[in-house]
């Protein structure tokens, strides 16, 4: 008998169920974890603050590759570097994009940004267009002296207003990338470029907030037009688009004038642009590129975390500041060039990388292909977060992980140097930060934190506040998460360390 039109269909829609429950049935379970409700999911199981903590737990329940799902979407968390590194590393091609974030990535426009741009031929040419440029040891270099001079100045405004450590570090920071990329000086008091970028980094977070905005949960919501009830966050995207555009352009001009006057100082983006003959495209890049070394933060977040340390470890101050003084002395600064002769304080500065996560989950990748791992499926399109927290605080990895201790990467006698945390802070693969430092702003990064741990300790005494309160040592939530607040004495050492601090830099 001949089959007729309809058996056919009816036949391949069969065929398709019975392939979908066959696949279904040989696809393996995702890594372990906990008990998932239906449609929730595990919604109601992860914090809404520090979520590391429990992601930690999960790894100790499950082990190193675990997942949840949240409304569907499969996220798996890696609690130990080997199996980041044989994911996010060794399976770089399938494991490097990141999660679309409708508000912050597409309404406003981070997606230009590096940290968010999508995996592609776009997000390589950045990589690569930094890498040549960067990728020389002798070009980041010839940035120290002025990583040298704006410190200097880093301790004049310590000098004279201690009480103000944390926003001296914010402009500290934001002054030594703007030097580098822009070749832009700060000016003292407000600076407009500084405030744009704050204002900047503060929407970013709240557009980028799991949660915060609806959009970010129904994407599809980002095509209703602004006139839509409950649309709201139409209007704001359009705000922080604006601010956004300003903080990229308005620098990006001020480098072109400059450069037309001949009046350019020596920067990433006068490298990129002087004498060249730059397609829209490629000045596009160049100028998204420069303003997404200004977007990244950490190094404030462990430069705070090394003034609390301090007051918690006064002990281990005191040992560096004999180790700075028995090698620079009393008459001038340190320097980079003392960088070989001072392994405490070097020790020192890792530990503060390793004891404060400043970016305690890193940044979500996202797979663009199914994976099977170990027997366990990741599905293209999940989440996958390395738990950097875990990893540098893992007792398997570090003695006494809480302990501020600077030894433990000092090798000695029958005792290997624990592991560096530099393998971990920076994150992995093909995402690892540009700031790590076998990459091309290592001087934005871990340097800059060196300069500074070194100058101080040269300079002051940090010790606990005899009025202030009770110091606890926590963390805020975050992407970048920065010590909590405390207060601290910071003051001078001695009259000749006052003098040096005031001298003309
Ligand atoms: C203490 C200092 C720093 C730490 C701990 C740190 C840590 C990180 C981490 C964990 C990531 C995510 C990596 C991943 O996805 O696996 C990242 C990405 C990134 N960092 Fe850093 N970072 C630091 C300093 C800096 C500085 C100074 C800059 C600016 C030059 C910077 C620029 C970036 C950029 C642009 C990305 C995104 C890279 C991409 O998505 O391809 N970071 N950083």
């Amino acid at each position: 008998m001949a089959l007729s039109w309809i058996d056919l269909t009816l036949a391949a829609c069969g065929a398709m169920l019975i392939y979908k429950l066959a696949t279904r049935r040989h696809k393996p379970p995702p890594p372990p974890g906990p008990r998932r409700l239906p449609l929730l999911g595990n919604l109601l199981d992860v914090p809404s603050t520090k979520p590391w903590i429990k992601f930690a737990e999960w790894g100790d329940l499950y082990g190193d590759i675990s997942s949840i799902s949240i409304l569907g979407q499969q996220i798996t968390i890696l609690n130990s570097a080997s199996v980041a590194v044989e994911l996010l590393d060794k399976k770089g091609s399938i494991y490097s994009d990141r999660p679309f974030v409708a508000m912050a990535g597409e309404l406003v426009g981070w997606k230009n940004m590096l940290g968010l741009m999508p995996y592609g031929d776009r997000f390589r040419s950045y990589r690569r267009l930094a890498h040549t440029l960067f990728g020389s040891q002798t070009i980041m270099r010839s940035f120290q002296p002025l990583e040298e001079m704006e410190t200097h100045r880093f301790l004049k405004r310590l000098l004279f207003t201690p009480e103000n450590l944390q926003s001296h570090i914010e402009k500290t920071a934001g002054t030594i990338i703007l030097r580098i990329s822009h070749g832009y000086q700060v000016e003292e008091g407000e600076d407009e470029f500084v405030s744009l970028a704050t204002t900047v980094m503060e929407e970013f977070s709240q557009a980028s907030a799991p949660g915060g905005f609806v959009v970010n949960s129904i994407p599809s919501l980002r095509h209703l037009p602004p006139w839509v009830p409950g649309t709201g966050f139409q209007a704001l995207a359009k705000v922080y688009k604006g601010n956004l555009a300003r903080m990229v352009d308005v620098p990006f001009a001020w480098v072109k004038q400059q450069l037309a006057a001949g009046t350019a100082q020596q920067s990433i983006l006068s490298h990129l642009l002087e004498g060249k003959d730059l397609t829209e495209n490629q000045e596009f890049d160049a100028k998204w590129l420069a303003a997404s070394l200004y977007a990244g933060t950490y190094h404030v977040s462990a430069i705070y975390a090394f003034f609390k340390a301090m007051v918690l470890y006064p002990e281990v101050m005191a040992k560096a500041q004999r180790e700075i003084d028995s090698i620079v002395g009393h008459n001038r600064l340190p320097g980079f060039a003392d960088k070989q002769d001072l392994p405490y304080t070097s020790s020192l500065v890792l530990e503060v990388h390793r004891w404060h996560s400043a970016g305690p989950t890193g940044i979500p990748h996202r797979l663009t292909e199914d994976d099977i791992h170990d027997g366990w499926f990741l599905p293209k399109g999940s989440i996958v977060i390395a738990n950097i927290w875990k990893m540098t605080h893992d007792p398997r990895v570090y003695t006494n992980p809480m302990v501020f201790d600077p030894e433990r990467f000092i090798a000695k006698e029958g005792k290997e140097p624990e592991m560096d945390p530099s393998n971990l802070v920076f994150g992995f693969g093909r995402r690892i930060c540009p700031g790590n430092k076998s990459s091309w702003c290592q001087v934005l990064a871990e340097a800059s934190v060196w300069i500074i741990v070194a100058t101080t300790l040269a300079a002051f005494n940090i010790s606990r506040d005899p009025n202030g309160a009770e110091i606890d040592v926590d963390q805020t939530s975050g992407t970048v998460s920065l010590p909590t607040p405390f207060e601290c004495s910071i003051k001078p050492r001695s009259v000749k360390a006052s003098e040096l601090i005031q001298a003309d830099v």
